[in-house]
Protein backbone atom coordinates (compact mmCIF):
# COMPACT_ATOMS: atom_id res chain seq x y z
CA UNK A 1 0.00 0.00 0.00
CA UNK A 2 1.29 3.53 -0.79
CA UNK A 3 0.51 5.94 1.77
CA UNK A 4 0.53 10.04 1.20
CA UNK A 5 0.30 12.46 3.88
CA UNK A 6 -0.61 15.98 2.22
CA UNK A 7 -0.41 18.78 4.34
CA UNK A 8 -0.85 17.29 7.58
CA UNK A 9 -0.42 19.24 10.91
CA UNK A 10 -1.77 18.99 14.69
CA UNK A 11 -1.48 21.14 18.11
CA UNK A 12 -2.11 19.95 21.50
CA UNK A 13 -3.40 22.54 23.68
CA UNK A 14 -2.26 25.43 20.58
CA UNK A 15 1.64 23.84 21.00
CA UNK A 16 2.46 22.59 17.53
CA UNK A 17 2.88 18.85 17.69
CA UNK A 18 3.73 18.58 14.16
CA UNK A 19 3.81 21.50 11.21
CA UNK A 20 2.31 21.28 8.29
CA UNK A 21 4.19 18.00 6.66
CA UNK A 22 4.21 15.94 3.83
CA UNK A 23 5.74 12.71 3.22
CA UNK A 24 5.01 9.77 0.89
CA UNK A 25 5.25 5.81 1.88
CA UNK A 26 5.89 4.04 -1.20
CA UNK A 27 4.67 0.64 -1.63
CA UNK A 28 7.04 -1.96 -0.39
CA UNK A 29 9.56 0.26 1.15
CA UNK A 30 10.55 0.72 4.93
CA UNK A 31 10.69 3.95 6.29
CA UNK A 32 11.64 5.13 9.56
CA UNK A 33 10.46 8.36 11.46
CA UNK A 34 13.69 8.84 13.43
CA UNK A 35 14.21 11.90 16.00
CA UNK A 36 14.58 13.08 19.42
CA UNK A 37 11.34 12.47 21.81
CA UNK A 38 8.93 15.33 21.46
CA UNK A 39 9.63 15.68 17.67
CA UNK A 40 6.60 14.51 16.94
CA UNK A 41 6.89 11.16 15.02
CA UNK A 42 4.29 9.25 17.52
CA UNK A 43 1.87 11.86 16.79
CA UNK A 44 2.40 11.26 12.70
CA UNK A 45 1.99 7.71 13.46
CA UNK A 46 -0.94 7.94 15.63
CA UNK A 47 -2.80 10.17 12.35
CA UNK A 48 -1.87 7.56 9.88
CA UNK A 49 -3.63 4.83 12.22
CA UNK A 50 -6.37 6.81 12.55
CA UNK A 51 -5.60 7.31 16.59
CA UNK A 52 -5.37 11.13 16.62
CA UNK A 53 -7.39 13.39 14.38
CA UNK A 54 -5.12 16.15 12.37
CA UNK A 55 -6.11 19.72 12.58
CA UNK A 56 -6.02 20.43 8.95
CA UNK A 57 -4.54 18.37 5.99
CA UNK A 58 -5.42 15.07 4.12
CA UNK A 59 -4.13 11.07 4.08
CA UNK A 60 -4.47 9.08 1.24
CA UNK A 61 -4.46 5.20 0.84
CA UNK A 62 -3.24 3.63 -2.81
CA UNK A 63 -4.90 7.03 -3.75
CA UNK A 64 -8.38 6.98 -1.67
CA UNK A 65 -8.74 9.52 0.66
CA UNK A 66 -8.35 8.05 4.17
CA UNK A 67 -8.47 11.36 6.34
CA UNK A 68 -9.27 14.53 5.02
CA UNK A 69 -10.03 17.66 7.33
CA UNK A 70 -11.84 19.88 4.54
CA UNK A 71 -13.75 16.82 3.39
CA UNK A 72 -14.76 15.67 6.72
CA UNK A 73 -13.56 12.34 6.04
CA UNK A 74 -11.99 10.28 8.57
CA UNK A 75 -12.01 6.45 8.06
CA UNK A 76 -11.68 4.46 11.53
CA UNK A 77 -8.66 2.79 12.13
CA UNK A 78 -10.19 -0.73 11.55
CA UNK A 79 -10.99 -0.12 8.22
CA UNK A 80 -7.89 1.25 7.33
CA UNK A 81 -6.01 -1.93 6.81
CA UNK A 82 -3.11 -1.29 8.77
CA UNK A 83 -1.24 -3.51 11.67
CA UNK A 84 0.81 -1.76 14.93
CA UNK A 85 3.07 -3.17 17.26
CA UNK A 86 4.39 -1.08 19.76
CA UNK A 87 6.57 -0.57 22.80
CA UNK A 88 4.98 -1.70 25.66
CA UNK A 89 3.54 -4.90 22.99
CA UNK A 90 0.11 -4.75 24.07
CA UNK A 91 -0.74 -8.12 24.66
CA UNK A 92 -4.24 -8.89 26.38
CA UNK A 93 -2.85 -10.47 29.50
CA UNK A 94 -5.41 -12.58 30.35
CA UNK A 95 -5.86 -14.22 26.78
CA UNK A 96 -3.57 -17.14 25.54
CA UNK A 97 -0.99 -16.05 22.31
CA UNK A 98 -3.24 -18.10 20.19
CA UNK A 99 -6.49 -16.04 21.23
CA UNK A 100 -4.59 -12.60 21.28
CA UNK A 101 -3.29 -13.55 17.40
CA UNK A 102 -7.34 -14.48 16.87
CA UNK A 103 -8.14 -11.26 18.17
CA UNK A 104 -7.13 -8.78 15.59
CA UNK A 105 -8.99 -11.81 12.81
CA UNK A 106 -11.91 -11.84 14.55
CA UNK A 107 -12.05 -7.96 14.74
CA UNK A 108 -11.09 -7.55 11.20
CA UNK A 109 -14.20 -10.81 10.64
CA UNK A 110 -12.04 -12.78 8.70
CA UNK A 111 -13.27 -15.52 10.55
CA UNK A 112 -13.03 -18.11 7.75
CA UNK A 113 -10.09 -20.38 8.51
CA UNK A 114 -9.02 -18.42 11.53
CA UNK A 115 -6.95 -21.29 12.97
CA UNK A 116 -5.11 -21.47 10.09
CA UNK A 117 -4.40 -18.54 9.43
CA UNK A 118 -3.65 -17.98 13.62
CA UNK A 119 -1.27 -20.92 12.79
CA UNK A 120 0.65 -19.07 9.93
CA UNK A 121 0.86 -16.25 11.97
CA UNK A 122 2.56 -18.20 14.69
CA UNK A 123 4.94 -20.08 12.49
CA UNK A 124 6.05 -17.59 10.73
CA UNK A 125 7.26 -15.65 13.77
CA UNK A 126 8.58 -19.01 15.39
CA UNK A 127 6.45 -19.44 18.02
CA UNK A 128 4.71 -23.08 17.26
CA UNK A 129 3.35 -24.61 20.19
CA UNK A 130 3.71 -21.92 22.24
CA UNK A 131 -0.03 -21.27 21.67
CA UNK A 132 -1.56 -22.49 24.90
CA UNK A 133 0.95 -19.65 27.02
CA UNK A 134 -0.41 -16.52 28.67
CA UNK A 135 1.80 -13.53 27.76
CA UNK A 136 3.64 -13.73 31.26
CA UNK A 137 4.90 -17.10 30.31
CA UNK A 138 7.04 -15.50 27.48
CA UNK A 139 9.86 -13.42 27.26
CA UNK A 140 10.57 -10.50 26.32
CA UNK A 141 11.43 -11.43 22.57
CA UNK A 142 8.38 -13.84 22.50
CA UNK A 143 5.93 -11.61 23.58
CA UNK A 144 7.34 -8.86 21.04
CA UNK A 145 6.84 -12.14 18.02
CA UNK A 146 3.47 -12.74 19.20
CA UNK A 147 2.65 -8.98 18.86
CA UNK A 148 4.14 -9.18 15.35
CA UNK A 149 1.75 -12.11 14.43
CA UNK A 150 -1.10 -10.34 15.79
CA UNK A 151 -0.72 -7.66 13.74
CA UNK A 152 0.59 -9.15 10.65
CA UNK A 153 -2.58 -12.27 10.29
CA UNK A 154 -4.67 -9.47 9.21
CA UNK A 155 -2.60 -9.22 6.17
CA UNK A 156 -2.37 -5.53 6.54
CA UNK A 157 -1.07 -3.34 3.61
CA UNK A 158 1.32 -1.10 6.33
CA UNK A 159 2.34 -2.29 9.34
CA UNK A 160 3.24 0.63 11.78
CA UNK A 161 5.83 0.15 14.80
CA UNK A 162 5.98 2.66 17.80
CA UNK A 163 9.58 2.01 19.25
CA UNK A 164 9.20 -1.89 19.50
CA UNK A 165 11.91 -3.08 20.41
CA UNK A 166 12.87 -0.71 23.11
CA UNK A 167 11.74 -3.02 25.80
CA UNK A 168 14.35 -5.17 24.65
CA UNK A 169 17.74 -5.89 26.31
CA UNK A 170 20.53 -5.01 23.56
CA UNK A 171 21.17 -8.76 22.03
CA UNK A 172 18.04 -9.16 21.79
CA UNK A 173 17.22 -6.30 20.65
CA UNK A 174 19.50 -6.56 17.68
CA UNK A 175 18.33 -10.34 16.91
CA UNK A 176 14.76 -8.77 16.90
CA UNK A 177 15.76 -5.92 14.42
CA UNK A 178 16.64 -8.76 11.81
CA UNK A 179 13.80 -10.81 12.57
CA UNK A 180 11.05 -7.95 11.70
CA UNK A 181 13.09 -6.24 8.90
CA UNK A 182 12.99 -9.93 7.04
CA UNK A 183 9.66 -10.88 7.88
CA UNK A 184 8.65 -7.16 6.65
CA UNK A 185 10.74 -7.87 3.60
CA UNK A 186 9.51 -11.07 2.80
CA UNK A 187 5.89 -10.37 2.95
CA UNK A 188 6.31 -7.19 0.85
CA UNK A 189 5.02 -5.06 3.56
CA UNK A 190 5.01 -1.01 3.43
CA UNK A 191 6.23 -0.45 7.07
CA UNK A 192 6.48 2.89 8.77
CA UNK A 193 9.04 2.15 11.70
CA UNK A 194 9.52 4.74 14.72
CA UNK A 195 12.17 5.27 16.68
CA UNK A 196 15.00 7.93 18.40
CA UNK A 197 17.54 4.75 18.05
CA UNK A 198 19.98 5.78 14.55
CA UNK A 199 21.28 2.28 14.80
CA UNK A 200 18.21 0.92 14.75
CA UNK A 201 17.34 2.98 11.75
CA UNK A 202 20.17 2.84 9.86
CA UNK A 203 20.26 -0.95 9.78
CA UNK A 204 16.62 -1.05 8.92
CA UNK A 205 14.73 1.29 6.46
CA UNK A 206 14.87 2.04 2.94
CA UNK A 207 13.94 5.46 3.83
CA UNK A 208 14.72 7.27 7.15
CA UNK A 209 13.07 10.52 8.00
CA UNK A 210 15.14 13.07 10.31
CA UNK A 211 12.48 14.98 12.41
CA UNK A 212 12.94 17.69 14.77
CA UNK A 213 10.43 20.40 16.65
CA UNK A 214 7.31 19.04 14.48
CA UNK A 215 9.17 18.99 11.12
CA UNK A 216 10.99 16.54 8.87
CA UNK A 217 14.34 17.91 8.34
CA UNK A 218 15.32 15.21 5.36
CA UNK A 219 14.22 12.50 4.32
CA UNK A 220 16.20 9.98 1.84
CA UNK A 221 18.23 6.64 1.75
CA UNK A 222 20.82 5.88 4.96
CA UNK A 223 23.54 5.85 2.61
CA UNK A 224 22.60 9.70 1.71
CA UNK A 225 21.88 10.76 4.59
CA UNK A 226 24.79 9.85 6.35
CA UNK A 227 26.96 11.26 3.38
CA UNK A 228 25.21 14.39 3.04
CA UNK A 229 23.18 15.43 6.15
CA UNK A 230 21.38 18.49 5.14
CA UNK A 231 21.90 20.44 8.01
CA UNK A 232 23.77 20.30 11.48
CA UNK A 233 21.40 18.77 13.90
CA UNK A 234 20.96 15.66 10.94
CA UNK A 235 25.02 15.68 10.68
CA UNK A 236 24.88 15.18 14.76
CA UNK A 237 21.71 12.98 15.15
CA UNK A 238 23.13 10.36 12.67
CA UNK A 239 26.65 8.86 12.50
CA UNK A 240 29.62 10.69 14.15
CA UNK A 241 30.68 14.38 12.94
CA UNK A 242 33.78 16.16 13.25
CA UNK A 243 33.45 19.85 13.10
CA UNK A 244 35.82 22.27 10.65
CA UNK A 245 33.67 25.68 10.64
CA UNK A 246 30.87 25.30 13.92
CA UNK A 247 27.64 24.52 12.20
CA UNK A 248 29.00 24.30 9.30
CA UNK A 249 31.56 21.83 7.46
CA UNK A 250 32.34 18.36 9.05
CA UNK A 251 34.34 15.81 8.37
CA UNK A 252 32.72 11.79 8.84
CA UNK A 253 35.74 9.84 11.16
CA UNK A 254 36.34 7.33 8.62
CA UNK A 255 38.07 9.97 6.57
CA UNK A 256 40.65 11.29 8.92
CA UNK A 257 43.91 10.04 8.49
CA UNK A 258 46.82 9.98 10.44
CA UNK A 259 49.25 10.57 7.81
CA UNK A 260 49.24 12.75 4.98
CA UNK A 261 48.18 10.74 2.03
CA UNK A 262 47.30 13.11 -0.75
CA UNK A 263 49.40 16.29 -1.57
CA UNK A 264 46.51 18.72 -1.09
CA UNK A 265 45.41 16.81 2.30
CA UNK A 266 44.46 18.95 5.24
CA UNK A 267 45.92 19.23 8.23
CA UNK A 268 44.77 19.87 11.71
CA UNK A 269 46.31 19.78 15.04
CA UNK A 270 44.99 18.57 18.77
CA UNK A 271 45.41 16.43 21.71
CA UNK A 272 44.73 13.02 22.48
CA UNK A 273 41.92 12.85 25.07
CA UNK A 274 40.87 9.40 25.21
CA UNK A 275 41.39 6.40 22.99
CA UNK A 276 39.06 3.22 23.32
CA UNK A 277 39.33 -0.22 22.03
CA UNK A 278 36.33 -0.86 19.70
CA UNK A 279 37.15 -4.50 18.55
CA UNK A 280 39.94 -4.69 15.51
CA UNK A 281 40.68 -0.76 15.76
CA UNK A 282 40.60 2.01 18.19
CA UNK A 283 38.30 4.95 18.53
CA UNK A 284 40.28 7.74 19.42
CA UNK A 285 39.12 11.40 20.88
CA UNK A 286 40.86 14.53 19.99
CA UNK A 287 40.92 17.73 21.49
CA UNK A 288 41.55 19.91 17.92
CA UNK A 289 43.26 23.09 17.99
CA UNK A 290 40.08 25.89 17.96
CA UNK A 291 37.72 22.91 16.63
CA UNK A 292 35.58 20.60 19.46
CA UNK A 293 36.28 17.25 20.21
CA UNK A 294 36.92 14.68 16.61
CA UNK A 295 36.59 11.24 16.96
CA UNK A 296 39.06 9.17 14.54
CA UNK A 297 39.96 5.64 13.92
CA UNK A 298 43.21 3.94 14.46
CA UNK A 299 44.94 0.86 14.30
CA UNK A 300 47.33 1.17 17.31
CA UNK A 301 47.12 3.14 20.75
CA UNK A 302 48.05 5.83 21.00
CA UNK A 303 48.95 8.08 24.24
CA UNK A 304 46.45 10.09 25.91
CA UNK A 305 47.91 13.68 26.11
CA UNK A 306 49.83 13.17 22.77
CA UNK A 307 50.04 16.06 20.29
CA UNK A 308 48.47 14.79 16.70
CA UNK A 309 48.40 15.67 13.51
CA UNK A 310 45.29 14.67 11.56
CA UNK A 311 44.62 15.36 7.62
CA UNK A 312 41.72 15.09 5.93
CA UNK A 313 41.29 14.79 1.74
CA UNK A 314 39.24 18.12 1.07
CA UNK A 315 36.85 15.98 -0.56
CA UNK A 316 35.16 14.62 1.68
CA UNK A 317 34.56 17.45 3.45
CA UNK A 318 30.49 18.00 3.55
CA UNK A 319 29.42 20.88 3.69
CA UNK A 320 25.71 22.15 4.79
CA UNK A 321 23.11 23.65 2.56
CA UNK A 322 23.22 26.75 4.10
CA UNK A 323 21.91 29.57 1.53
CA UNK A 324 22.14 27.11 -1.30
CA UNK A 325 25.81 26.35 -1.30
CA UNK A 326 27.03 23.23 -2.48
CA UNK A 327 27.29 19.89 -0.53
CA UNK A 328 30.93 19.37 -1.07
CA UNK A 329 33.33 22.25 -1.57
CA UNK A 330 37.25 23.24 -0.58
CA UNK A 331 36.91 24.10 3.00
CA UNK A 332 40.81 25.81 3.90
CA UNK A 333 39.24 27.33 7.26
CA UNK A 334 40.86 26.53 10.42
CA UNK A 335 43.43 24.30 8.60
CA UNK A 336 47.03 24.34 9.55
CA UNK A 337 48.72 25.27 6.29
N1 LIG B 1 -2.26 13.66 23.82
C1 LIG B 1 -1.42 14.66 23.96
N2 LIG B 1 -1.75 15.76 24.67
C2 LIG B 1 -0.90 16.80 24.80
N3 LIG B 1 0.32 16.85 24.23
C3 LIG B 1 0.71 15.79 23.50
C4 LIG B 1 -0.13 14.64 23.33
N4 LIG B 1 0.53 13.76 22.54
C5 LIG B 1 1.72 14.31 22.26
N5 LIG B 1 1.84 15.53 22.83
C6 LIG B 1 2.99 16.45 22.69
O1 LIG B 1 3.30 16.56 21.31
C7 LIG B 1 4.70 16.60 21.10
C8 LIG B 1 5.12 15.47 20.17
O2 LIG B 1 4.91 14.24 20.84
P1 LIG B 1 5.20 12.82 20.18
O3 LIG B 1 4.77 11.77 21.16
O4 LIG B 1 4.62 12.78 18.83
O5 LIG B 1 6.78 12.84 20.06
P2 LIG B 1 7.77 11.64 19.76
O6 LIG B 1 8.75 12.19 18.80
O7 LIG B 1 7.04 10.43 19.37
O8 LIG B 1 8.48 11.44 21.17
P3 LIG B 1 8.87 10.07 21.92
O9 LIG B 1 10.05 9.52 21.20
O10 LIG B 1 9.21 10.57 23.30
O11 LIG B 1 7.67 9.20 21.90
C9 LIG B 1 5.34 16.50 22.48
O12 LIG B 1 5.66 17.80 22.90
C10 LIG B 1 4.25 15.89 23.34
O13 LIG B 1 4.37 16.32 24.66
Amino acid sequence: MKLEIRQVQKSFNRTPALLPTDLILEHGQFTTLLGPSGCGKTTLLRMLAGLEQPDAGAIYADGQCIYSAEKRIDVPTHKRNLGMVFQDFALWPHMTVYENVAFGLRAGKQKSDLRQKVKEALDMVRLQGMEDRYPHQLSGGQQQRVAFARAVAVRPGVILFDEPLSALDAVLREEMRIEMMSLVRDMGLTALYVTHDQVEAMSMSDEIVVMEKGRILQKGSPETIYATPSEPFVASFIGKSNWLTPNQSMVRPEYVSWNKINHDDLRYHGVVLSVSYVGERYEVRVQMDGLGIWTAYRNNRVGIGEQVDLYVPPERIHRMNIEGETSFTRNKIAAVN
